[in-house]
This record gives structure tokens, sequence and C-alpha cells, in this order.
């Protein structure tokens, strides 16, 4: 999330009149010539002045750590044609030689200025949004590789990339900026683009980002803690998410219903929803429309049935590991499904396809498959409790030799999950090795203690639990990099080594610094340093 600040734009986009936007949202002009006449004209807008083009609409708004408005002079000798801003905002640019637009909550309005500007764009695509605390990039990526098997030329927007056609940049959010997706729309328009797969995080609905989209199929994962720094309880956090299941913002939905929260989803969504059952319902639990049934090892996945409650019946296959990975793979096909695709176009595309065999980067990701003298090692995002146990749990099950996992948490972020997500980690793996996440702000040690106190903690009590009790290694071992050498280095011929939290990211926030941090590139490095055995028995290096 700390790439630089870029962004996909459309090369053409028809000009719009300042007057004409004053008077569609009743905005007032507080500064500079009054937009009368033809006046001046907009193309596009801008919520940062680092990235402001001529011609833009700059929109200054008010954050936690600034407020746009100090940037508009900026964006003004960028080339803003006009600005618009909140009464805070209007004292605070002064005389600017553009028209100053007053909105009482410029945030409330951006995406719908955004989208009149560049002709509502999302609704010249279909559209798949996915929420959730987990699985959101999994199924995103799984629901593009399908409309691709399906032919479209599809679009992508999410945590590891945004993509329109040939153009493609690494993500700085999870789901871009209000303006920054407008645009990416419109470019998406230029490009030919038919279908778009996105993550739509809790961030962007309470922040209304995604405000002025109104997605065909939006989807639902599963909620779990995350994020409680900036929604405060588990509440709002759903409360949050519940917003993608009505009418603003999508059209239909399909909420996987394994557990509570999904039900819940599924009662409060004011959208007509479909439901899915990817697990053995619980004793009692409501039926599902859509159930997942027949899960069975395949090749590096699962293969899987997916059956309607109306006869419809398909099976199909994933080649990401674990049952999440079911879970995520069945929700990208029944709202691909529930998108108005047939079935049998569907099943054709995907026997073509070899399933659902989306390559996520940084998600189950296979560094190493083993097998040659060296341990498998494995990268993935998880960076939450449920995520580090189901991770654990989808590789303990393949593992003949011991389960290491490195791992760390983010600083400045929900404080709450540390001791957690180290006892999950004691509970899931033989060898727990703690070291750093993203530390922003935070001392990497003091975000360290709270993980290790409570994988240390778990040990105890597995040390001591009577017949069950598992002896658990736990380590603490700083730098990141230094951490998983060192693992990748002693780990024996049958092990695992999860290296969990970081997936696709390459660059660690230190202390405000960018340090160039790849997982996978340190794994392999390690890899490479250790001999190993090929097939026919010789050694190599
Ligand atoms: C809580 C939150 O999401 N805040 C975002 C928000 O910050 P903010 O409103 O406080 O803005 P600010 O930094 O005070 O700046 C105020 C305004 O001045 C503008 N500005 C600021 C500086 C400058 O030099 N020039 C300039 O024009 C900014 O663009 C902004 O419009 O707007 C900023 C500008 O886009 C974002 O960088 C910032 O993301 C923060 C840093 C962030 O990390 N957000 C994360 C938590 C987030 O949104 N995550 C979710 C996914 C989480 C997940 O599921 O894992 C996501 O969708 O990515
Ligand atoms: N359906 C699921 N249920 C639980 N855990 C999952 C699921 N899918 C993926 N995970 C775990 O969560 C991690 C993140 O997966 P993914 O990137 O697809 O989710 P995400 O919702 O996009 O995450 P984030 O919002 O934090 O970027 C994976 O690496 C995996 O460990």
């Amino acid at each position: 999330m700390t790439s630089p600040l870029e962004r996909i734009r459309p090369a053409d986009n028809a000009p719009r009149r300042v007057r004409d936007l004053a008077h569609t949202f009743d905005l007032r002009i507080a500064a500079g010539p009054a937009p009368d006449g033809e006046g001046p004209t907009v193309t596009s807008v801008a919520s940062d002045n680092r990235v402001v083009e001529d011609g833009d609409l700059f929109v200054a708004l008010p954050g936690a750590r600034a407020h746009g408005a100090a940037f508009a002079a900026d964006a003004v000798a960028r080339g803003a044609r006009a600005v618009l801003t909140d009464a805070a905002g209007a004292d605070l640019v002064g005389g600017l030689g553009v028209p100053v637009l007053v909105a009482a909550d410029p945030r409330l309005i951006i995406g719908h200025v955004a989208a009149w500007v560049y002709g509502s764009p999302a609704e010249h695509l279909t559209t798949f949004a996915v929420t959730g605390t987990n699985g959101k990039t999994t199924t995103a990526y799984q629901i593009d590789h399908l409309l691709r098997a399906l032919g479209f030329t599809s679009g992508l927007v999410g945590t590891v990339e945004m993509r329109s056609g040939d153009r493609v940049l690494p993500s700085r959010l999870t789901t871009p900026e209000a303006a920054d997706l407008q645009a990416l729309l419109a470019a998406m328009r230029e490009d030919g683009v038919r279908t778009l797969a996105m993550e739509v995080s809790s961030h962007a609905l309470a922040l209304h980002r995604v405000d002025g989209v109104r997605y065909g199929v939006a989807g639902f994962t599963n909620l779990s803690q995350d994020h409680l720094d900036f929604h405060g309880d588990l509440q709002s956090y759903f409360a949050a998410k519940a917003l993608l299941f009505t009418p603003e913002h999508a059209r239909r939905g399909v909420v996987v219903v394994d557990d509570a929260w999904g039900e819940r989803m599924a009662e409060v969504a004011t959208i007509p929803v479909a439901t899915l059952r990817t697990t053995p319902t619980r004793d009692g639990g409501p039926a599902a429309d859509w159930v997942v049934t027949d899960v069975a090892p395949h090749g590096t996945g699962s293969a899987f049935t997916v059956t309607h409650t109306d006869g419809r019946t398909l099976r199909t296959s994933t080649t990401l590991p674990g049952g999440f990975n079911v879970a995520n793979a069945a929700l990208a096909l029944v709202m691909v499904l529930e998108g108005g695709a047939h079935l049998e176009d569907v099943a054709d595309a995907l026997d073509a396809a070899g399933g659902l065999a989306a390559v996520v980067p940084g998600r189950m990701e296979v560094v190493s498959a083993g097998g040659d003298g060296r341990p498998r090692v494995v990268v993935d995002f998880a960076h939450n409790t449920e995520a580090l146990e189901l991770a654990l749990g989808a590789l303990r099950a393949t593992t003949p030799g011991r389960l290491t996992v490195v791992f760390g948490a983010t600083g400045d972020r929900d404080t709450g999950k540390r001791p957690a997500m180290g006892a999950a980690a004691v509970a899931g793996a033989d060898v727990v090795v703690v070291t750093d996440d993203d530390p922003h702000g935070e001392d990497p040690a003091a975000v360290r203690a709270q993980v290790l106190a409570g994988a240390r903690a778990a040990a105890a009590a597995a040390a001591h639990a009577g017949g069950q009790a598992r002896v658990v290694e736990v380590r603490e071992v700083a730098p990141r990099a230094d951490a998983i050498r060192t693992v990748v280095a002693h780990a024996g011929a049958q092990d695992t080594v999860l290296v969990a939290g970081r997936g696709h990211e390459t660059v660690q926030d230190v202390a405000g610094v960018d340090v160039q941090l790849d997982d996978r590139v340190e794994a392999r490095a390690a890899l490479a340093a250790r001999p190993g055995i090929t097939t026919e028995g010789t050694t190599t290096a």
C-alpha cells in the first residue's frame, strides 16, 4: 500500500462546463471568476494535487492529516481549472484565479461529481464487487480469470494492482479514492474493457470512495476481527460492509453464509441476495440457495461441485490450496452466474481454462514446492488471526515434517489482534518465528513483544495440555529478511515454511522510511543458498 502516487486516467474526456457542475450539484461559488456564459470547463477530477493535470477539477477534501485546500494553489499551477471544497477549505484557499465551488461535505458528493464529469463510466461495464475481511483479492482474481475465460476484456481493481486493458499499475490502496476510481473506470471504457472485478474495502464504503458506482453483483466473503483501529468495533465494521448490499451500491448480491456474519448480511441486505454455503451446515443452520459439495483434493488445490436449489449444478476445481480457496472460487463462480452468465458457457470456459486457476500474487504463492532436498516455502498475505489459522491449517494437511511460520503484526494498526495472532500461530505450527511486518511509526520491538506474549502464553498452555501436550518452539528474529533467510536455511527437506503477512508487498514502511523487502525474493535467495537434489539425485547449488 505504499506504491507511488500514480493513477490510470482516460486520455480523452469530453469537457464539462463548471457552470453546469455548480448547477447540477447545487454548489455555492465562493471565489474566483464566476463560471458564467460558456465559462471554464473541466475534463477530469483529482483529489490529490500531485496527480493534477491540465483541465482537472481539484477536489480539496478535509482529512486527518491535512486539508486538501492547502494544496489548491499547487493544483492550479499544475492546470486545475476549478476547485471544489468545503467552507473551511474556501477560507483557506483565498483567491486562486479559478472558480472555487463550495459543498457542505465534498466527500459525500465527490464520487457522484467524478461520475458526472466522466459520463458515468461504470454504467458501461458489467461490474462485480467483492467485500469481506479475507478473500477479496483472491475472489476478485478468480472472477477476472473466469470472465477472461468467457472471452471478455476484463478490468481489475484491488490490493495488488489496477488493470485497464494493457495499462497496469501497482495499487496504493485496496479501493482507490473516488476521483481516481472514476478516472480508472473512464480509462476502462476507453480501453474497450467490458467487465470489471473489483475489491471494495470497508474503508472505501465508510469514506464514500465507491459512491457513484452501482455494481451489477456484490459479493461477501466473511467477517472477522480486523481494522478495528478505524471502525471502532465489529458492529461498525460490519455496518460499513453492509452498505455494499444496498440499492445505492449494487443491484444484487451473493453472500457466503458459512459464518454468522454472513447470515446476518443476507438478512440485512436491501437488494436481492443469493446465499452460498461452502462448508457443511451447522446444526439447524438455514439452507442456502447455492451449496458446495464433494470437495476433494485435485492437483495443488481442490475439486468441488456447486449446486443451486433449482437443480443447476457444475463441477470444477481451483488450483489454490486450502478449504478457504474453495470458498473464494465458489463465490467467484456464483457471482458470475448470478450476473447472468449461462451455466453451460461457464462450464465450457472453465474446462478450457483448467478451472478457477487464477494466479494471485502473494496468496498461498508457492515459492518452492519442496521435494528436492529443500523445504516447501509458501508466501501468504494472512495478516489477521483467522487468515493465519486457515493458512496454517491448509498447509498442515500436506506437510510431512515440521511446519514453521514466520510472521509479525503491523504497527499503528489494530493492536488488539497481536496476541491472538501469536496464539493462532502456536496452535497451527511447530515452530513460530515472530518478526516485523510493517512497523509504520511504532517501535518494532514493542509490536513483536505483544505478538510474542500471546505466542508464549499459548505455547506454555500447549506444553501442559495433558494427553494433547505439544512442544512448540517460539523464537524472535528481526529484521524480517534475516528471519526469512534463517528459517529457510535451517528447515528440513520434509518441512513447510509459511512466510505470512505481506504477500505481494515489496516495500516495508519503517518509521516513514520505505525499505525494499519482498518476502518471495528473500525466500528464493535463501533457497538458492542451500544445496538441493534434482530428480536424478545429483546435488544442485
Ligand atoms: C483512513 C483513510 O483511509 N485515510 C485515507 C485518506 O486520508 P485523509 O482523508 O485523512 O487524508 P489526508 O492525508 O489528511 O489528506 C487530506 C486531503 O489532502 C490531499 N493531499 C494530501 C497531501 C498532499 O500532499 N496533497 C494532497 O492533495 C489528500 O489526497 C486528501 O484528499 O485519504 C488519503 C489520500 O487518499 C489516504 O492516503 C488515506 O489512506 C490512509 C493513509 C490508509 O492507509 N488507508 C488504509 C487504512 C485503507 O484505506 N485501507 C483500505 C483497505 C484495508 C484492507 O482491507 O486491508 C483500502 O481500501 O486500501
Ligand atoms: N475465504 C477466506 N477465508 C479466510 N481466509 C482467507 C480467505 N481467502 C483468503 N484468506 C486468507 O487471507 C489472506 C488474504 O487473502 P486475500 O488477499 O484474498 O484477502 P483480502 O480480503 O483481499 O485481504 P486484504 O483486504 O487484507 O487485502 C490470504 O493470504 C489467506 O491467508
